[in-house]
């Protein structure tokens, strides 16, 4: 089954300069797939990543998450749409600074008016998971980078949303703590069964996901899927960026 359906898509930024930042994109994402988008710098990742989390309108085309079109919906139809069906993990965290990482992990819950045992359960669960559970307590300024973004990942996981987003969540942080990052969204993809879809400027951290969609100047221009070796699909990676532009300012993001 495909939980993201995206058709004939194409985006136009109307303007002093009009700019044409995706044209006739076609990309499904079957149940269970752990799917990043790479490219060059301006060629329309952020742009695809905008229209599939439902922020931005798409100039035509379709745009289809298990099977609805988010944008046939009013606003208030729209925000619990966004709220169910999706998980967001961002480069910064969002994490809100107030509250525990507990508090800031459940949030998405309370907003559902959910029960406290249900929340407790749930809680439970995805903390363990991301292996985080002796730091619930703790302010989000008390923690580590990677520790944030594991807390956002547990956040972004605790509905069971049907397909996680993220954008360049390894982006602040050190080699260390991306890989460790990274091999949580694997194992959330691998044995919980979630459905990633990642945008990234680093090919260390694409090379966790079964297959990358290369954007180029707005089009799609290529595909590789990863095979059991995980070192020779980065390997993949490195070759098909610098086939397709990947230029200095890709590659000055590689850290092995
Ligand atoms: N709000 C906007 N208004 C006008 N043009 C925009 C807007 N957002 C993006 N663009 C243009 O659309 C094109 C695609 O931009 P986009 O941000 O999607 O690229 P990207 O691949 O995410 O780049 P980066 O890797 O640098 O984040 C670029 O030419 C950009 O200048």
């Amino acid at each position: 089954m495909n939980v993201l359906e995206v058709k004939a898509l194409n985006k136009v930024y109307a303007g002093k300069v009009h700019t044409q930042a995706l044209t006739d994109i076609h990309l499904s994402i079957e149940s269970g797939e752990f799917v990043g988008i790479m490219g060059p710098s301006g060629s329309g990742k952020t742009t695809l990543l905008n229209m599939v989390s439902t922020i931005d309108q798409p100039s035509s085309g379709e745009v289809l998450i298990n099977g609805s079109n988010p944008y046939l919906m009013n606003k208030k139809e729209l925000a619990l749409f966004r709220r169910k069906q999706l998980g967001f993990v961002f480069q910064d965290f969002n994490l809100l600074e107030t509250l525990t990482v507990a508090e800031n992990i459940v949030l998405p819950l309370t907003l559902d008016n959910r029960k406290l045992s249900e929340m407790e359960t749930l809680l439970e669960s995805v903390a363990g998971q991301l292996g985080i559970t002796d730091i619930l307590n703790k302010r989000t300024y008390e923690i580590s980078g990677g520790q944030r973004q594991r807390t956002a990942i547990a956040r972004a996981i605790i509905t069971s949303p049907a397909m996680i987003l993220a954008d360049e969540p390894t982006g602040a942080l050190d080699s260390n703590s991306s890989r460790i990052v990274m091999e949580s969204l694997e194992e959330i993809n691998r044995q919980a069964g979630a459905t990633l879809m990642l945008v990234t400027h680093d090919p260390l951290a694409a090379s966790y996901c079964n297959r990358i969609v290369f954007i180029k100047d707005g089009k799609l221009a290529a595909e590789i899927h990863r095979g059991d070796n995980r070192q020779a699909f980065f390997q993949k990676i490195i070759d098909t960026l610098s086939f397709w532009g990947g230029n200095s300012h890709e590659l000055s993001s590689i850290r092995v």
